[in-house]
């Protein structure tokens, strides 16, 4: 029978007001009033009244009483006054706290000594923006303008001790003045004190010059000024600052430990020197020196910016020809915390320009754990940072990803962006502080790891690293886990979401209703997974409010007969400026993405076109693809952190797709699954493990035909496809060379060229694929293949394609082609 809407309300009330009756019954233990009268109370029908009866000792009384009364008054008892009084008394609605992923923890293998904590904490974000929420700051008669003037210029004055001479003294930057003379006389037939002497006071004005350049001048009347001045821009410019006071506690307790704080950003935007400051200056933590890259050494700029707290450094520094240039930065940066500063640097070393996050380098970092190890400093803190925008104020990076040479940073350029940046809109900014640990740890940690390699390199027979060596991979797995835990954590904001949904689910264009409903599964399904949704409400007005700050440019609405389509426009800057936002979904992804990407180059065509039933691909394959393929990428993003396997990453991913029935769950699976590790056990507690050769038994996997399962796995494919259609194009472009060598800058030109015509004919899938970033790591990952050679001559590189017999270990640059092509091949 239908009944109407009420009817059906009324029957939705009556049965629950039912329910509710049959669990409840009436108790006159209620308090009395002034009229000696009781109140009725209903109390939860106790089920285990008789079992309390039949104990008849007062100790197993207690004991139930101590079971079952507290928690069950204290939840449900209320008084029955109240039910006959809600339809005249307003009724005070107690909005239930969301909770939010406890994000940002650390590792619990590297750093086994610091608490987990709860996977779901509170939601308590804090709007920085409006000061009143920031200090005790009163709201005065002169409104906001005046209450934060004076809010900052209340703010404490922190210490910042100028290093200079400090660094001039230092003992290691006395002996690379040494050399450096030593070593500028070295061609001279005869050297005598005097040449000697004069070229020592050449390096000794070499060194202040450099050392000038180098040295922050803060001053903290300017942070005062500046920190007031961009607060009142950024209200302009952002709807919101968002902040975790409970991130920014732990902060404030890391820094007062008297130990250095290295804050280590993801770097996105040239805001993010800023925001970071900020935050940190309106909580009245002391700010760090800042590392700034010499591009931004511009005229009044870079002397604000050093007022600020940025110290300049070269951008690229080769540690053994630029040995004394090393030495200055190094010991600036060590005695620099040494006397009590805090230190800021990019991993990265630039802002993403894909919007992903980039392979890290390790130098400064290498500075900072020499420190450790040198007991300059007894320990210092790690803090990992993301800064995420809904829209970044350098607008796009799709000049650059097209080829074109970077536009250098200029004072009028920084105006003329700032002038642009007031005129519009950027939504909401955020700043995540992930959890503090202690250096110390995370090095011990790694440190092991990479000797306990060595261990086993040289127990096989193989060739060790040498200390050097195990050294620098240890910082460079540092650095690596850094960026990845970071990455992980970041959360997701408005715009990556929609960016991302258009580009792998709607790239045609859907309803908005369709893409509402497509946020509502993916914010689900992010949260399930732990990670943190950087914004909050109805689906449809997320979208609107994404769909706003990417403008016209971006994203078009269509009237068509189904109603009104939401659609990305397909050319490819667009495409590029999409991916840059939607890219910041693939730290979730990229696992999954892995292996749809080898399940699908594993199964046959007829099998994807839903031309064959059932199909079931080897487990050692499936690796052996992986592997590839992380190693082919792997200049592009860290897939794995160093204390993980690329085993176990594969086997939780496996058990999402039996999850998601991509995967048939098959119990003969689970039999060998049960037998592999078994023998894994058995293997690794033998004392004879060197005798035996361990002895792997493979396991099929059955994938599934159902249609929407396909559909998962293609959607799953689309995420890197991009990435394997570049590194394909860049590999196939080498086979059509005349000559076996080419300069870099010829060829990248070459492969773009190409990229454009295969997309307008079709060989080409993703516009987005065009990326001179993943061209350029291609080449360095063939080089690692032994395919290619790269040599640099007076700053100029030759690529060079390498003709050794082929092998397994060492593929042709052909078999490379072929194999990528493997996976890149179009399905239905
Ligand atoms: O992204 P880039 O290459 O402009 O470098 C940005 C660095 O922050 C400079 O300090």
């Amino acid at each position: 029978m239908d009944l109407p809407k009420s009817d059906e309300m009324v029957e939705a009330l009556a049965t629950g007001f039912q329910n509710l009756y049959n669990k409840y019954t009436r108790s006159e233990n209620g308090p009395q009033d002034g009229g000696g009268r009781r109140d009725v109370y209903i109390v939860p029908v106790n089920n285990n009244t008789a079992v309390a009866a039949a104990a008849d000792d007062a100790q197993s009384q207690f004991l139930l009483q101590q079971r079952y009364r507290p928690k069950a008054r204290k939840t449900f008892v209320f008084d029955a006054r109240h039910l006959c009084q809600v339809k005249t008394v307003k009724w005070h609605m107690m909005r239930q706290s969301r909770l939010r992923a406890s994000t940002g923890q650390c590792c619990p293998v590297c750093i086994p000594n610091t608490s987990w904590g709860n996977p779901k904490v509170k939601s308590n974000l804090k709007n920085l923006l409006d000061i009143y929420n920031i200090g005790n700051i009163q709201k005065s008669m002169f409104g906001c303008f005046v209450d934060d003037l004076k809010f900052f210029y209340q703010l404490k004055s922190q210490e910042y001790k100028y290093i200079y001479d400090e660094v001039l003294e230092d003992e290691v930057v006395e002996k690379a003045i040494a050399a450096a003379a030593r070593n500028a006389c070295a061609e001279d037939a005869v050297v005598g004190d005097s040449r000697l002497d004069e070229e020592m006071k050449t390096q000794q004005a070499n060194t202040r010059r450099i050392l000038t350049v180098i040295s922050a001048n803060v001053k903290n009347w300017v942070y005062k000024v500046i920190g007031w001045f961009t607060y009142r821009m950024i209200s302009l410019l952002a709807t919101s600052l968002v902040v975790q006071p409970m991130q920014i506690d732990r902060v404030r307790e890391a820094e007062q430990s008297g130990l250095p704080v290295i804050y280590l950003p993801l770097h996105k935007s040239h805001m993010d020197y800023i925001l970071l400051g900020l935050v940190l200056t309106v909580n009245n933590i002391k700010p760090p020196l800042v590392a700034a890259g010499e591009n931004l050494r511009v005229f009044f700029i870079s002397k604000l910016l050093s007022f600020l707290g940025a110290f300049y450094i070269k951008r690229h520094i080769d540690t053994k020809r630029d040995q004394l240039y090393w030495s200055v930065l190094s010991s600036y940066i060590k005695n620099s915390m040494k006397n009590g500063h805090h230190i800021e640097f990019f991993l990265e070393g630039a802002r993403t320009r894909s919007g992903k996050c980039c392979v890290p380098k390790a130098g400064l970092l290498s500075i900072i754990v020499d420190a450790y190890r040198e007991k300059v400093i007894e320990d210092a803190w790690i803090i990992p940072v993301s800064m995420n925008y809904d829209r970044i104020l350098e607008g796009n990076f799709v000049r650059e990803q097209l080829g074109q040479p970077k536009k250098k940073e200029t004072f009028f350029a920084a105006i003329s962006t700032f002038i642009k940046a007031i005129c519009s809109h950027y939504g909401i900014m955020r700043v995540d502080f992930n959890k503090p640990y202690r250096l110390r740890d995370l090095y011990e940690s790694i440190d092991k790891l990479t000797k306990l390699e060595n261990e086993s390199l040289n127990k096989n027979g193989m060739e060790i690293m040498s200390t050097t060596i195990c050294y620098k991979t240890t910082v460079d797995r540092m650095a690596k886990h850094i960026v990845y835990d970071c990455w992980k954590s970041t959360p997701i904001m408005s715009t990556h979401a929609v960016c991302f949904l258009l580009l792998n689910k709607h790239r045609n264009g859907t309803t908005l209703e369709q893409l509402a409903k497509d946020l509502t599964m993916m914010r689900d399904k992010l949260s399930q997974a732990d990670r943190d949704i950087g914004f909050s409400g109805m689906s449809i007005e997320v979208i609107k409010h994404a769909l706003d700050l990417l403008g016209p440019k971006l994203v078009v609405y269509e009237n068509t007969d189904s109603g009104c389509i939401v659609k990305p426009i397909l050319d490819v800057p667009v495409l590029i400026e999409l991916s840059y936002y939607g890219n910041n979904l693939i730290s979730h992804y990229m696992h999954q993405s892995l292996v749809a990407l080898t399940i699908c180059k594993l199964v046959s065509q007829d099998f994807l076109n839903n031309a064959i039933t059932e199909t079931k691909i080897s487990r050692k394959d499936l690796i052996g693809d992986v592997t590839f393929l992380t190693n082919l990428l792997q200049f592009d993003f860290v897939f794995i952190k160093p204390c993980d396997t690329l085993d176990n990453i594969v086997d939780s991913v496996i058990r999402h797709f039996e999850e998601e029935e991509i995967i048939l769950m098959d119990l003969m699976l689970e039999e060998e699954r049960r037998s592999q590790y078994m023998a894994k056990m058995l293997d690794s507690d033998s004392d004879d493990d060197y005798q035996r050769p361990y002895v792997e038994i493979d396991v099929k996997y059955r994938v599934s035909t159902n249609e929407k399962s396909l559909n998962q796995l293609k959607f799953y494919r689309s995420v890197m496809m991009p990435y394997l259609e570049c590194m394909a194009e860049s590999a196939g472009s080498f086979l059509a060379l005349s000559e076996n060598s080419v300069t870099e800058r010829e060829h990248v030109q070459t492969i773009l060229n190409q990229m454009h015509e295969n997309l307008e004919e079709g060989i080409l899938s993703y516009g987005e694929s065009i990326s001179l970033d993943t061209i350029k790591h291609s080449f360095l990952a063939f080089e690692k293949f032994d395919c290619l050679q790269i040599t640099t001559k007076d700053n100029i590189k030759t690529l060079q394609i390498i003709n050794n017999q082929p092998s397994e270990l060492n593929p042709s640059m052909q078999a490379m082609s072929d194999y990528i092509e493997e996976f890149v091949k179009q399905i239905n």
